[in-house]
């Protein structure tokens, strides 16, 4: 469960007060998400009726989301917006202002989007998956905002020696197996790709969806500048195996695939460093979850994520047919 910090009822109702949103009605901790602790609101509506209620999600930002960036991502979801996407606003109190202080913590309030994640896609959800991807490509040119990848090759590096041979108490190996990927990643990086401010962390929790329809992007807080492609890598890591990486779904893939082609389009130097893009891709996710795993404290109320389940996708991609991985 991410809950980091527990919010009291009352301070929760102090602090919508300074919105156009109601009285407080419920306020329960959501369960899902690592990294920041998030509410789900109910409150009477603007009108302080109950039962006229609407829903908000309020965000306390903790760990790795860094205050100073808030403000690319508000910009940027209101770029998205205004260009069809489905992604939250961040919304205004009466004074204008967007963010905020709560028990000590940065914090927001957030237009609450309907739909649900789903934890076994089908190919037709994953292809609305990439063709949702692909529109998020297309709306985020002429985005003026820019923002390093603190999570990029170098921060692979860095988190790599951070965890340094504690990895071998996750698995004996682990620690030279990564070394070995930096290595390999090193030398086969792709140089010159597109770049553009992508997801970076497009996992099927962080789509709504009802139906085959997706309904809501959310979670931002990677955003960044960097390689487009790698951004279809990234999903299709989350997307296109079981939740323990041992089975890969091929149909899913090329669904995923065909969705983001048709909406965005792939080039060939973009397709021909595909299996390289889907490697980091892998290793990225199981270093974070690594350092999650030897660093959180056994008390904190958040379901550590399995680093294994990105080494077995690894795994697979150092072994994969490149023309597999995107289908035909
Ligand atoms: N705007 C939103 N609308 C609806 N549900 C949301 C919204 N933002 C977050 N949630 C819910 O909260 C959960 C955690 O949010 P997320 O941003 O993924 O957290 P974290 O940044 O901690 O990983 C999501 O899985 C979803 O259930
Ligand atoms: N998607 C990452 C963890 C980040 O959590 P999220 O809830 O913000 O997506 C992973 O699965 O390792």
């Amino acid at each position: 469960m991410a809950v980091y910090t527990h919010v009291p009822a009352e301070d929760i109702d102090a602090f919508l007060a300074r919105y156009d949103a109601g009285r407080l009605v419920s306020a329960k901790g959501i369960a899902e998400g690592v990294e920041n602790s998030n509410y789900l609101l109910e409150t009477t509506g603007p009108d302080g009726q109950a039962g006229g209620g609407q829903r908000y999600i309020l965000t306390l930002y903790e760990k790795r989301v860094d205050e100073a960036d808030l403000p690319f991502f508000m910009d940027l979801l209101d770029h998205l917006g205004a260009r069809g996407c489905r992604v939250p606003r961040f919304i205004a109190d009466r004074d204008g202002r967007r963010l905020q202080q709560l028990a000590g913590r940065p914090a927001c309030l957030i237009e609450f989007l309907t739909g649900i994640s789903v934890t076994e896609p089908t190919p037709a959800q994953a292809r609305a998956a990439g063709a949702a991807l692909g529109s998020l490509h297309k709306a985020a040119q002429g985005f003026a905002g820019e923002r390093r990848n603190a999570l990029d090759k170098a921060g692979w590096h860095a988190l790599a020696a951070r965890c340094g041979e504690d990895l071998d108490q996750i698995q004996p190996g682990l620690a030279p197996r990564v070394a070995d990927e930096l290595a390999w990643l090193d030398a086969h990086w792709p140089g010159d790709l597109p770049h553009s401010v992508i997801h970076a962390d497009l996992f099927p929790d962080n789509v709504l969806m009802l139906g085959d329809e997706v309904t809501g992007l959310i979670d931002f807080y990677f955003s960044c500048t960097d390689v487009r492609a790698y951004d279809l890598a990234v999903t299709h890591s989350a997307w296109c195996f079981s939740n323990d990486g041992a089975t890969w779904f091929g149909e899913r893939a090329a669904a995923l695939g065909a969705g983001y082609a048709e909406a965005h389009g792939l080039t060939e130097a973009e397709r021909a460093a595909f299996p390289a893009l889907c490697r980091g891709a892998a290793l990225r996710f199981l270093l974070t979850r690594a350092y999650d795993w030897i660093n959180t404290p056994a008390d904190a109320l958040v379901t550590r994520k399995d680093p294994l389940a990105y080494l077995r996708r690894l795994d697979f991609y150092a072994k994969a047919d490149p023309a597999e991985l995107l289908g035909a």
